[in-house]
């Protein structure tokens, strides 16, 4: 179901925690909640799931007004941190957790949802005897169990080291595409919400102050601060001309240490900042634009960072092909290709 949460605000105590937050994810749609620590992303959860109350706003599961109710009124799933599995039942008793006993289809519905995250046959497995991806997987098949309007997860690969991280966040979108979910995932790592999610909402000081696909957000971020917190940036002192006043593309120019570059429309004109992006960067011979030398290349086979230090004292990361010629100490020329993010002020 479309969850629709309009102007939230929380305090705890003389600390204000929302401050009219707003977000809106599609039915069916797997929404990710970037921002740094303490801005207010696992209380947003809380208020959805009903742990929390709120001192103003709206919280709506497709047409209900939920904010008043229980959390047990609400139909919401949530995954937790740690899985959490309680380790005296077996899989298929914690995924049987919040459906009532008795009901029809209860045993079916419970093997139906270890298909769901790929775990079919382990129903009869302890906790201890899965691995830490496969309980969060059981972890997301007892949220998923009981039909809910919305699935709620809380930072929830926190506990597995980072190879597997990778492999279950697949499996977790997987399932909740499948299952056809509607979905809040709460995280830090900009690379789990860019790679996962169908939205990306940013959150900065208790308010989202930009929502989008991962594309979009990353294409044409709303502010400095957007900007560095989703991706990578070098941000450089420039001076933006006009808009060009054409919509779309035409954006005028900036001219910045790296020389005059297109930029993208929007962000003001005057004095500003210029945000490049690291695969904007094109490592050239010497001579080919700024000079710098090589300090590090980091490979990572299907393509490298190269960091240079630019004559000027600037230090850049560029992104480059995995066949990279670069060794450190390398003199090389360095090109900006546009357009670029400008930001006036
Ligand atoms: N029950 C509470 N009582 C008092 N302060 C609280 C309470 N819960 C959260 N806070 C404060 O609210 C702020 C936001 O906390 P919250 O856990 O929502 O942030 P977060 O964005 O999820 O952070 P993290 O990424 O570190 O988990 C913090 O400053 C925190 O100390």
């Amino acid at each position: 179901m479309k969850l629709t949460v309009t102007d939230v605000r929380k305090s705890f105590g003389a600390t204000e925690v929302l401050r009219g937050a707003s977000l809106t994810v599609g039915e069916g749609d797997l929404a990710a909640v970037l921002g740094p620590s303490g801005c207010g992303k696992t209380t947003l959860l809380r208020i959805v799931a009903g742990f929390e109350g709120l001192d103003a706003g709206s919280v709506r599961i497709g047409d209900r007004e939920v904010a008043g109710l229980p959390p047990e009124k609400r139909r919401v799933g949530i995954v937790p941190q740690e899985a959490a599995l309680f380790p005296h039942l077996s899989v298929a008793r914690n995924v049987g957790f919040g459906l009532p006993r008795g009901a029809a289809g209860r045993a079916a519905r419970i093997e139906e949802c270890l298909e769901l995250v790929g775990l079919a046959g382990y129903g009869e497995r302890m906790p201890h005897q899965i691995s830490g991806g496969q309980q969060q997987r059981v972890a997301l098949a007892r949220a998923l169990a009981p039909r809910p309007g919305v699935v709620l997860l809380d930072e929830p690969f926190n506990a597995l080291d980072r190879s597997l991280r990778v492999s279950v966040r697949d499996e977790v979108r997987a399932a909740l595409k499948r299952a056809g979910a509607t979905a809040v995932l709460v995280t830090h790592d900009q690379e789990e919400a860019l790679s996962m999610a169908d939205t990306v909402a940013v959150m900065r000081e208790g308010r989202i102050v930009q929502e989008g696909t991962p594309a979009a957000v990353y294409a044409a971020p709303r502010d400095l601060g957007v900007a560095t917190f989703v991706g990578e940036a070098v941000v450089l002192a420039a001076s933006g001309g006009g808009n060009g006043g054409g919509g779309g593309g035409g954006g005028g120019t900036v001219s910045c240490e790296l020389g005059s570059l297109p930029r993208r429309s929007g962000g003001g004109s005057g004095p500003g900042r210029v945000a490049l992006r690291p695969e904007q960067f094109v490592l050239g011979a010497p001579g080919e634009g700024a000079g710098g030398v090589v300090e590090r290349v980091e490979f990572f086979g299907h393509d490298a960072a190269v960091t240079v230090a630019l004559e000027s004292g600037t230090v850049i990361r560029a992104r480059t092909r995995g066949d990279v010629p670069h060794r450190p100490g390398d003199r090389v020329g360095v090109t900006v290709e546009g357009p670029v993010l400008f930001f006036a002020g």
